[in-house]
């Protein structure tokens, strides 16, 4: 055990912050802190580190209470990233990295230069800051100055790395690239990190674990699926989220719904939607709608081009309860293809329970056809029970289909 937490209670004077915290960390773990602002997340990363003592409690390093390390004997296993401040400082790149040795020097006379010296280079060249080594702190750019301290953290040689919020002044591609990189290190160097994260979408990504502060108290602990949920998170934020899958990734995902999002509530897709130019048959939508093709097309889309070469012969459409649905014949092949609107929020699995249900019963009215079929909603208004859809889909299509056979065109 890499660390542990046993009933720590505490905060600053005359202030409890921290209530009946129990946890463990292992060795070589990435371990995710997570929380509101004001929920204590810094303030345990200071009892970690040794900067605040608790008021009750115990944190154990490698199974030895903290109190019994000197500062020291802290500095040589722990390194800290703080939140990147923004005074100015009057350092070069390399003499701030080379701070990182301190805790590592013996005595005034420095016995271990070259050492020292390959650590510092090492540590510059992981974090990409060599490049500007001789210049002064102040002249960079936030992200820039974020990077230079994680090389001084580096150069510290830590078994634990603790840091607050390592992404935030990063741009994407250095956000993905320090986050890879900390990995990286984690699996070859024997490292364990503990951050605190406020992107909880980047948090699911890279955790191994994850803990969910509350006011000071342990919410939830546990990996990514099981923190990243939409009840806990609402309950934690005191905000609405929506969930989604990551497309390749067993990671939850969260997305934020502005309250401001309005769709225009009276946008319904209906025959009005329609038109047919020089045998092209369109639908305009008012609104983007969510879609789902047979041939894996999916996505948000306000204009569809059905077909060409149609005439008004080779096509039905009708709305039938909430959704509007439009048949349509391919003369030479004799196949049948549908397009089905639907007038409302249709769920993920709303949306395969459709696709499947479509190609049942294209299945069954048809025999073998390889028509092809999309299915688009507006995600507006009510929910839709897909077994409901699936009878009225049926009756629609069926009657679409015997009116177009009986139009004499075939
Ligand atoms: N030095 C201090 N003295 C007294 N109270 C403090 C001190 N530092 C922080 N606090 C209080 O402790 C509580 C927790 O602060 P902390 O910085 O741990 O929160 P946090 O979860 O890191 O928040 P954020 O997401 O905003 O960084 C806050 O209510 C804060 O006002």
């Amino acid at each position: 055990m890499m660390l542990q937490i046993n009933r720590v209670s505490g905060g600053y004077p005359g202030r409890q912050v921290l209530k009946d915290l129990s946890f463990s960390v292992e060795k070589g773990e990435l371990f995710g802190i997570l929380g509101p602002n004001g929920s204590g997340k810094t303030t345990l990363l200071k009892m970690i580190s040794g900067l605040l003592q608790p008021e009750q409690g115990e944190i154990l390093l490698q199974n030895k209470p903290l109190r019994y390390f000197s500062a020291k004997q802290l500095a040589q296993k722990m390194a800290v990233l703080p939140q990147v401040q923004s005074e100015a400082f009057a350092y070069t790149v390399k003499e701030t990295v080379a701070l990182g040795r301190y805790a590592h020097q013996k005595g005034l006379f420095q016995t271990n230069r070259e050492e020292d010296k390959k650590i510092i280079e090492e540590a510059m060249m992981a974090t990409g800051v060599q490049s500007f080594q001789n210049q002064l702190l102040q002249t960079l750019s936030g992200g820039e100055r974020q990077r230079v301290f994680l090389a001084q953290a580096l150069a510290q040689k830590p078994e634990i790395l603790l840091l607050d919020e390592p992404t935030n002044h990063l741009d994407l591609s250095f956000q993905k690239e320090l986050l890879d990189q900390l990995i990286r290190w984690l699996r070859e160097k024997e490292l364990t990190v503990i951050s605190i994260f406020h992107d909880l979408n980047i948090a699911s990504l890279y955790c191994d674990r994850l803990l969910l502060l509350n006011k000071g108290e342990v919410h939830m602990i546990g990996n990514g699926e099981e923190v990243i949920q939409k009840q806990s998170i609402e309950a934690v934020y005191q905000t609405k989220v929506e969930m989604q899958d990551h497309p390749k990734m067993p990671k939850p995902q969260m997305v934020l719904l502005p309250d401001e999002w309005r769709r225009e509530d009276r946008a319904v897709i209906d025959e009005k939607c329609i038109q047919l130019k020089e045998g092209t048959l369109f639908i305009q939508s008012p609104i983007p709608l969510k879609i789902r093709g047979s041939d894996g097309r999916s996505g948000w889309e306000s204009q569809f081009k059905l077909a060409e070469g149609l005439s008004s012969k080779d096509f039905q459409y009708g709305t039938y309860e909430k959704n509007f649905i439009v048949t349509w014949a391919d003369s030479d092949k004799h196949l049948f293809h549908h397009a089905i609107f639907v007038n409302g929020f249709l769920s993920n699995e709303g949306y395969v329970r459709a696709v499947m249900a479509v190609s049942e019963i294209k299945t069954l009215l048809l025999g073998e056809n390889e028509g092809q079929f999309i299915i688009a909603a507006s995600q507006n208004g009510q929910s839709v029970d897909p077994s409901d859809l699936r009878v009225i889909l049926h009756n629609g299509i069926k009657r679409q289909i015997d009116s177009i056979h009986r139009s004499g065109s075939f």
